[in-house]
């Protein structure tokens, strides 16, 4: 990652990040490179060849959705290409950073530097509110606790849920801790964000207003989105769709927020 970029970035406020992002040097260069990626879990006879020679390029400010049967292997390719797990072959090359020449340690320090991740589940920690949880990658990466809850606080009027923040995830929605999980993932102001069936447990209004915080993301700072999903409504409203069946990548194909953004 270009350090100067990401320091700039941090420092900003919302408005001056997005006004920063849209002159942002490297739109539409690749961020994401996966070469020839393979991954098999298990051995011998109970062996399943999850990921067979994947490639796909991701070109940064891209907004992509991976769709395809159940068990084809997409959240598979998401940790693969997120460093969440390893590749057996091939490589995976983010912003000119090979994943597999760094050990563990660095790997972990890099995702919550430059990575942001929403999930199905919104994985967020129950005795913390929602301040709290938001906060939380920011003091990962050593910013002080008052600078870090400041910037939640944005984050979280980012996502309308300023008057929730002492609100714990149980005493919240399903919709509105997918939105605290939006406003952890964007806090960092991350170059990616992944998000694995962000809407696979809401319903279609409430997937909705989540899928228009995550394209807000992508417009207002030129985040570069990644999302596994079965909705074709969600799928649809990305820059491109790719297919998959049984490890394979089948088909790519624009979606039809390339078509609203031309
Ligand atoms: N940790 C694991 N150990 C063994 N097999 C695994 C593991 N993770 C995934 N698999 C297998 O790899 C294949 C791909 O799984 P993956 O979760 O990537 O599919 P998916 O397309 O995301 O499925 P779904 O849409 O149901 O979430 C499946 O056959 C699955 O059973």
């Amino acid at each position: 990652m270009n350090g100067t970029h990401l320091q700039r970035s941090e420092n900003n406020t919302v408005d001056e990040s997005s006004r920063a992002a849209r002159t942002h040097s490297n739109e539409g260069v690749p961020l994401i490179e996966a070469r020839q990626i393979s991954k098999t879990f298990g051995k011998g006879e109970s062996a399943t060849r999850a990921l067979k020679h994947i490639s796909l390029s991701v070109r940064s400010g891209e907004m992509v959705s991976i769709m395809g049967p159940s068990g084809c292997g997409k959240t598979t390719l998401l940790h693969l290409l997120a460093g969440i797990e390893r590749a057996d072959e091939g490589e995976v090359v983010i912003d000119g950073n090979p994943l597999q020449r760094m050990n563990d340690d660095k790997l972990s320090a890099f995702r919550l530097a430059h990575m942001g991740f929403v999930f199905q589940t919104y994985h967020l920690i129950p005795v913390l509110h929602a301040l709290d949880n938001v906060a939380l990658p920011l003091i990962g990466r050593g910013l002080s606790e008052k600078e870090a809850k400041a910037r939640a606080h944005e984050a979280l009027v980012q996502v309308g849920l300023a008057d929730k923040a002492k609100r714990y995830p149980s005493e919240l929605s399903g919709g509105q801790n997918q939105r605290v999980a939006i406003a952890r993932a964007l806090v960092g102001n991350p170059k990616v964000v992944w998000a694995d069936e962000p809407t696979g447990a809401l319903d279609s209004s409430t997937a909705e207003q989540v899928l228009g915080l995550l394209r807000k993301m992508n417009e207002q700072r030129r985040t570069t989105i990644v999302i596994v999903t079965h909705d074709p409504q969600i799928a649809g409203q990305t820059d491109r769709i790719v297919r998959m069946e049984n490890g394979r990548i089948v088909s790519e194909q624009p979606g039809g927020g390339a078509a609203d953004r031309a």
